[in-house]
C-alpha cells in the first residue's frame, strides 16, 4: 500500500496549463477517482503519478518517497507500480497465464506460479489460465490486464478509463469486480474516469479536476452534499447555482431569501453574494404553500419516474431546475416548487467590468 502526496505540481504543454499547481494528498489504501470534464488534466496527473511525464515544477511523493521534485526523478519502473490501461495490451499468442506471468521472470519458477495464480483467482480467472486472450470477453480480457498488475505486487495501481472500451451493463458488472478486487488487494488505487456515476459508484475518495486544478478531494457523499465550489456543485449530480444573498449565517445554516420566502439552508458562507446550490433531490411539487412558482418545460420518464425541467417565474436561469416527480406533469403547467434542501457557498463578486446584471435573486 502506498500513499501520494503531490505539492504545487505543474505541467503546461505549450499555452495548456495541464497540472497548475496541484497539493494533494491520497491515504494509503484509498480507492482514489480522478473525475472532471474532458480536457481538464485527469490523464496528465496519473503519467505525472506514474512517472511518463516529468513536472515542470512541484514534486511527488509515492510511500513518503519522493519520485520528481527538483533535482530528482524516479523512472516509472522503479516507483513500485503498475498500471492499467483502455486497451489490454495482451499479448494475442500467449495463454492468459503466461500473460499474466509476464513481467515476473526474474522470480523463481514455483514463485512466479504461485503469483500468477493468485492473481487470476483474485479476479476470478482461475480457470481461464489457459486460454487466450480472443476466447475471452472484453471484461474478462481487462481483468486479465489487472491480474498481470496484481501479480507485480505494487504498492499502487493506476487506471486510466480501464472500462472505456466495454457496453454499459459489463462496466457495472466490472465496476463491482474492481472494488471487490481493491478489498482484495488492500493495494491504493488511482483510476481515472470522466463518468461520476462510475467514479462515485467505485471510490472511497474522488477528486474532482477542472482547467488543470483540483477543486477538491472528498468522499462521495460530501461532494454530493457539501460541494467546495460552484464548479463541483454543477458538475456532480446535474446541479445547478442561483445566485442569492445570504443574510446571515449560524450553525452550519445559511438563512437567504429566495423571491418573496425568507430559508435557513445547510451552508458555509458568511453574509453577502452567495450561490444557492441545487440538485434534483433538493427539489419536490409543493404539497402546500411553495418556495418558487416555475414552468414545467419538459418532462422525460427515468428510473420509474418523471424528471420535469422546470424554469423558475421570473429568474433568467441558464439551465432549468430538475426534480424527480411520481406523477406526470404536462409541459406549460405552472408548477409550486418546494425545497427539501441545499446548500450555500460564497460568492466571489464579478469584477464590475465583467458584472453584466443583478444577481437574479438578490
Ligand atoms: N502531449 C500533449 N501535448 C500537448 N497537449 C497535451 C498533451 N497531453 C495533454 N495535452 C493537453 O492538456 C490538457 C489536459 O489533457 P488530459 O489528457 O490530461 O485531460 P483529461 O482530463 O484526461 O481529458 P479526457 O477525459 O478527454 O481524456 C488538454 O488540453 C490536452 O489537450
Amino acid at each position: 500500500m502506498a500513499s501520494i502526496e503531490t505539492s504545487h505540481l505543474r505541467l503546461a504543454f505549450g499555452a495548456t496549463h495541464a497540472v497548475d499547481g496541484i497539493t494533494m494528498e491520497v491515504p494509503s489504501g484509498a480507492f482514489f477517482a480522478l473525475l472532471g470534464p474532458s480536457g481538464c488534466g485527469k490523464t496528465t496527473l496519473l503519467r505525472l503519478i506514474a512517472g511518463l511525464e516529468r513536472p515542470d515544477a512541484g514534486a511527488i511523493r509515492i510511500a513518503g518517497e519522493q519520485v520528481a521534485g527538483p533535482g530528482r526523478f524516479i523512472e516509472p519502473g522503479a516507483r513500485g507500480l503498475g498500471m492499467v490501461f483502455q486497451s489490454y495490451a495482451l499479448w494475442p499468442q500467449m495463454t492468459v497465464a503466461g500473460n499474466v506471468a509476464f513481467g515476473l521472470n526474474r522470480l523463481p519458477a514455483a514463485e512466479r506460479a504461485r503469483r500468477v495464480e493468485e492473481a487470476l483467482s483474485t479476479v476470478g480467472l482461475a480457470h481461464a489460465a489457459g486460454r487466450r486472450p480472443h476466447e475471452l470477453s472484453g471484461g474478462q480480457r481487462q481483468r486479465v490486464a489487472l491480474a498481470r498488475s496484481l501479480a507485480a505486487r505494487p504498492a499502487l495501481i493506476l487506471l486510466d478509463e480501464p472500462l472505456a472500451n466495454l457496453d454499459a451493463h459489463l462496466r457495472q458488472s466490472m465496476l463491482a469486480e474492481f472494488r471487490r478486487i481493491h478489498r482484495a488487494s488492500g493495494t491504493t488505487f488511482v483510476f481515472v474516469t470522466h463518468d461520476q456515476n462510475e467514479a462515485m459508484a467505485i471510490a472511497s475518495l474522488v477528486g474532482v479536476m477542472d482547467r488543470g486544478r483540483m477543486e477538491q478531494i472528498a468522499p462521495p457523499e460530501v461532494l454530493f452534499d457539501r460541494p467546495a465550489t460552484p464548479m463541483v456543485a454543477r458538475f456532480v449530480g446535474n446541479g445547478r447555482t442561483l445566485p442569492v444573498t445570504a443574510l446571515a449565517a449560524q450553525g452550519g445554516r445559511v438563512k437567504l431569501r429566495l423571491g418573496s420566502r425568507l430559508l435557513s439552508l445547510p451552508g458555509d458562507a458568511p453574509p453577502g453574494p452567495a450561490w444557492l446550490c441545487l440538485r434534483p433531490r433538493d427539489l419536490s411539487l409543493a404539497a402546500g404553500t411553495a418556495d418558487l412558482s416555475a414552468r414545467v418545460i419538459d418532462q422525460r420518464f427515468e428510473g420509474g419516474e418523471y424528471v420535469l425541467a422546470c424554469l423558475p417565474e421570473g429568474l433568467d436561469l441558464p439551465e432549468p431546475l430538475e426534480l424527480r416527480s411520481r406523477a406526470a406533469v404536462a409541459p406549460g403547467t405552472l408548477v409550486g416548487l418546494q425545497l427539501r434542501g441545499g446548500w450555500v457557498l460564497p460568492r466571489e463578486e464579478l469584477a464590475p467590468e465583467t458584472a453584466s446584471a443583478e444577481p437574479a435573486f438578490a
